[in-house]
């Protein structure tokens, strides 16, 4: 399935990616053609193994592809770029460094000067309702409020694609919804252009306005749903029957697909 719209900022091009796995070759993407828009919220989901993490990791440049190219605002991806900030399940704080040190980290490197560098992080630490907790060491936070830190560090770099991997999966379901209302928040105030994996099939419906839903064996977009539900996404719509019928449509395409098995199965 190929998915290409005008003005890409995240262009997927038939890309193949093969991993050597005790001396055979693994097919874990194949024929991958997505086009994600300049400041589009679009969620990827997929029964396991079907390559969302892959697909994401490619987009990272963390990845060499085997064919095929992900291409951002024209450049091909040939390796980690400040323009794109990436946000893991695992909280990456580093643990010795206070709240603010954390947001401020990606500055330093750019070697920032200090005042200009606490204006930034301030700024996203606020956006992300940590102000109070500036000072306090990861250890002394909650997950979600981890997970909110580490939303404030990608945005303070000033990236202008944010992708995602299941980055609220070890929260409990309340603090996983509080996230999501929250990660909209940020994304309405300072718009950028994000790709989110996720497992979760209400999630995948609340954050975006395109559901990309991935098969396995080899990796491939099987299918693509529009949410039509206009932004701010309001706890009412949650509720709403227009989200339970676009949810069973998601659902019904990762869970009943033909050949429905994930990958490692
Ligand atoms: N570096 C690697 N080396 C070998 N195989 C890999 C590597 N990375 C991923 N794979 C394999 O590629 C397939 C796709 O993995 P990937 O993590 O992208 O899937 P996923 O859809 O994100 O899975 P999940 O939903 O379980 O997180 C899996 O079978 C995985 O074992």
């Amino acid at each position: 399935m190929t998915i290409q719209t005008k003005n890409a900022m995240i262009r997927f091009e038939n890309l193949r990616q093969e991993f050597s796995l005790s001396g055979a070759t693994f097919t874990a993407l194949d024929g991958v053609n997505l086009d994600i828009a300049d400041g589009e919220f679009v969620t990827v989901v997929g029964p396991s193994g079907c390559g969302k993490s892959t697909m994401l990791n490619a987009a990272a440049g963390l990845l060499d592809p085997t064919s095929g190219r992900v291409v951002v605002d024209d450049i091909e991806v040939s390796g980690p770029s400040p323009r794109t900030g990436v946000i893991f399940q695992q909280y990456a704080l580093f643990p010795w460094l206070t709240v603010r040190k954390n947001v401020e980290f990606g500055l330093e490197l750019k070697k920032m000067p200090a005042k200009e560098r606490r204006v930034i992080a301030d700024h996203y630490l606020d956006l992300v309702g940590l102000t109070r907790f500036a000072d306090a060491l990861p250890k002394e936070l909650s997950g979600g409020m981890k997970q909110r830190c580490a939303i404030a560090r990608a945005y303070a770099v000033n990236p202008e694609i944010l992708l995602m991997d299941e980055p609220f999966g070890a929260l409990d379901a309340l603090t996983r919804v509080h996230m999501q209302e929250q990660l909209l928040e940020t994304w309405t105030k300072e718009r950028r252009t994000v790709m989110f994996v996720t497992h979760d099939v209400d999630e995948a419906v609340f954050l975006a306005s395109r559901v990309i839903v991935m098969a396995a064996r080899p990796g491939r977009i099987y299918k693509e749903i529009k949410v039509d539900l206009p932004y701010p996404r309001t706890e009412s719509m949650r509720l709403s029957d227009e989200f339970a019928r676009l949810r069973a449509k998601v659902w019904e395409a990762v869970y009943h697909q033909p050949d429905a098995k994930g990958a490692d199965e």
